[in-house]
This record gives structure tokens, C-alpha cells and sequence, in this order.
């Protein structure tokens, strides 16, 4: 779907991305992580053309993006921006309707795509006719991430969408991004430095430094197989919190087809990861994981202790693979 080529560019004497090279399938979600300078605003504007590069490619679908006009590129590739770049002249119906306007949407198709947006998105009909300034941060961002949305491109690049959002709101907005259904479907390219969000919100990650790949992987290669120093470093400080949410229960935990987890009368999700049996562990003062059939027999139990083995022995196993 995207593929980046030995991608350069140089700002003088300054190389703000070096030699980066990867592919992008239909569908993925990619998250660009690293410190702040190391290149990653301007490797994700060199995808819709707002940074050219000073040499390399970037292939769309296998067409080299040079050859296609910006202002045709950018209205199959959204765009969220850092501080979501809304225009504080336009109304929050104008912002969402940039797009469909310039691909000359009639009207009852703008509206129609706005309203079924705002639901998605759970913002209220009666912010249409404000101004952003009158929104909260977190409002402002969703309706970033509508008017990037509107003419559903296929693409979406995202660009620290939640970075200017307090802890709380960026929790809830992040889980319903990852639970927007319009997006599952969608390529998406996103610029954080927050690692739990890289981690939380991506299929692959791709970590850099000043400029350059440190490493490209799933999040579970990225924690368990680090390819350098830089890479343990950079996720030293969450990296026991962030194994526990990489690995799933079904991993360390079999269960038969049909059958479920139990904690005490919880009813736990087949999908569930290690840190949210843990929190239920300590919210409901429970002893036992139970797992059951599909005739609702039991057929192991697990102390919290028996759950911590199984998953350093996974960890274990998996860092020697
Ligand atoms: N237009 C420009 N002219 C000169 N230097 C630039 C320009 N744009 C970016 N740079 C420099 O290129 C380097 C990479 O910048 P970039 O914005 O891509 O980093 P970043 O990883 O996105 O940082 P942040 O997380 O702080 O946004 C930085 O050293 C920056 O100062």
C-alpha cells in the first residue's frame, strides 16, 4: 500500500531523516516513536508531499508519489495535525466539510457524512456552528480527526493527535480511536513519543533517532527481542507494564474451544492481556483464575502466583525464540 524508499531529507547541513525504508500493508497501523527532533513530523509530511524529500521515494498503491499532484494525494490521505490545525475562522461544520467541498460533495452528502461523524465521534449536534476556541482540547481533537475523516480516505496520517490532551481524556479518546470501526479498515501513520500510546495503539512500531530506523517491529519484538541499547533504554522506565499488556492471557493461559475465563463471577474477555487480569486480581480481591469448557466444567484454576509464572516462563520462552 505505502512504500518508503532510502527516504532523505536534509534541512543545511542538518539530516533530519536518513536512508529510511519500509513497506506498509492495506489496514496496518504504523506508529513513528522517538525523542522530539529525531525526524518524525518530517518523515510523515513526506508521504502527503508537504516535505519533499531531498532524495528517495514514496510509492502509493506502486506509484510513485511524485508523480501524482499534491492537492490530488491529499484528498485520498487525511491528516490529523499536531494541536489538531483547526481553522479558527470556520465553523466546526466548515472545518469538517473542507474536504468534501473541494471534492464537491453536493451538500445533503456533507451533511449527512457531518452528523453521522459527530455521532461517531460523540460530539453533540450543537457544536456545529461554534467556533474551535469555544471547544475543549479533547472536542477540538475529535473534530480534527472528523474533518480528516470526512471524504474517508483510505490513508490517515496522524501527527501527535493526542499530545496536547491531559491524561484522562487522552485515555478515553485513545480507547475509542482503537474502537472507531471507520478506522479498522483504514492505513494509518501516526507520530507520538508517548510508548505506552505507540504500544497501546499500533500493529508495528517503528522506534528512530536522530533521523534513522533504531528498530521496526511489533510491539512484543520491540520489548522482548530490543535491538540495541538505545532501544532497551528508550523503553526502560514502562517496560514491565507494557510486557504485561503485550502479552495476551491466551498465551500463558490455554483454553478450550468454547470455553471462558473466570475470575470469581467476572466473566473475562478471551482477548483479555495479563495487565487487565492483574487489575481485576486487585480490584475484586479474587484468589483464583478459573478456566472452564464449553460445558462449563472446570478444567484448570490459577493463583495469581501460578499467572505471574506462566508468564515470566512466556517471556522467557520468547525472548530465546
Ligand atoms: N523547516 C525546517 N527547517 C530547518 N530545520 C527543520 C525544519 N523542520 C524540521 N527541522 C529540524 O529537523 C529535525 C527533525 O524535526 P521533526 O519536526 O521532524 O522532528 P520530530 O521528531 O517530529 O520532533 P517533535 O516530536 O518535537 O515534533 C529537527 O532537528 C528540526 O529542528
Amino acid at each position: 500500500m505505502i512504500k518508503l524508499e532510502k527516504l532523505n531529507k536534509s534541512f543545511g547541513d542538518l539530516k533530519a531523516v536518513s536512508d529510511v525504508s519500509f513497506e506498509v500493508a492495506q489496514g496496518e497501523k504504523i506508529i513513528l516513536l522517538g525523542t522530539s527532533g529525531c525526524g518524525k513530523t518530517t518523515l510523515l509530511k513526506m508521504i502527503n508531499r508537504l516535505i519533499e524529500p531531498t532524495s528517495g521515494s514514496v510509492f502509493l498503491n506502486g506509484e510513485n508519489i511524485q508523480n501524482i499532484k499534491p492537492e490530488h494525494l491529499r484528498k485520498g490521505i487525511g491528516y490529523v495535525l499536531q494541536n489538531n490545525g483547526l481553522f479558527p475562522h470556520y465553523t466546526i461544520e466548515e472545518n469538517i466539510a473542507v474536504v468534501p467541498r473541494m471534492l464537491k460533495w453536493d451538500s445533503k452528502k456533507i451533511e449527512q457524512r457531518t452528523f453521522n461523524l459527530l455521532e461517531k465521534l460523540h460530539l453533540d449536534r450543537h457544536y456545529l456552528n461554534a467556533y474551535p476556541a469555544e471547544l475543549s482540547g479533547g472536542q477540538q481533537q475529535r473534530v480534527g480527526l472528523a474533518r480528516a475523516l470526512a471524504a474517508d480516505p483510505p490513508v490517515l496520517l496522524m501527527d501527535e493527535p493526542f499530545g496536547a490532551l491531559d491524561t484522562i481524556t487522552r485515555t478515553k479518546i485513545q480507547a475509542e480511536f482503537k474502537n472507531l470501526d471507520e478506522l479498522k479498515r483504514k492505513t494509518v501513520i501516526m507520530v507520538t513519543h508517548d510508548v505506552q500510546e505507540a504500544f497501546e495503539l499500533s500493529d508495528r512500531v517503528c522506534l528512530m533517532d536522530k533521523g534513522s530506523i533504531i528498530q521496526m517491529g511489533t510491539p512484543s519484538e520491540l520489548l522482548f527481542n530490543p535491538s540495541n541499547k538505545f532501544a532497551v533504554d528508550f523503553l526502560k522506565e514502562q517496560n514491565l507494564l507494557l510486557q504485561f499488556k503485550a502479552v495476551k492471557l491466551l498465551q500463558i493461559v490455554p483454553v478450550p474451544e468454547f470455553g471462558a475465563y473466570n475470575l470469581g463471577s467476572i466473566n473475562l474477555d478471551v482477548d483479555a492481556d495479563v495487565w487487565q487480569v492483574l487489575e481485576l486480581f486487585k480490584q475484586h480481591n479474587v484468589d483464583l483464575l478459573t478456566v472452564t469448557d464449553q460445558h462449563n466444567q472446570q478444567v484448570n484454576t490459577l493463583s495469581f502466583a501460578d499467572l505471574m509464572a506462566a508468564f515470566y516462563q512466556h517471556v522467557k520462552t520468547y525472548r530465546h525464540e
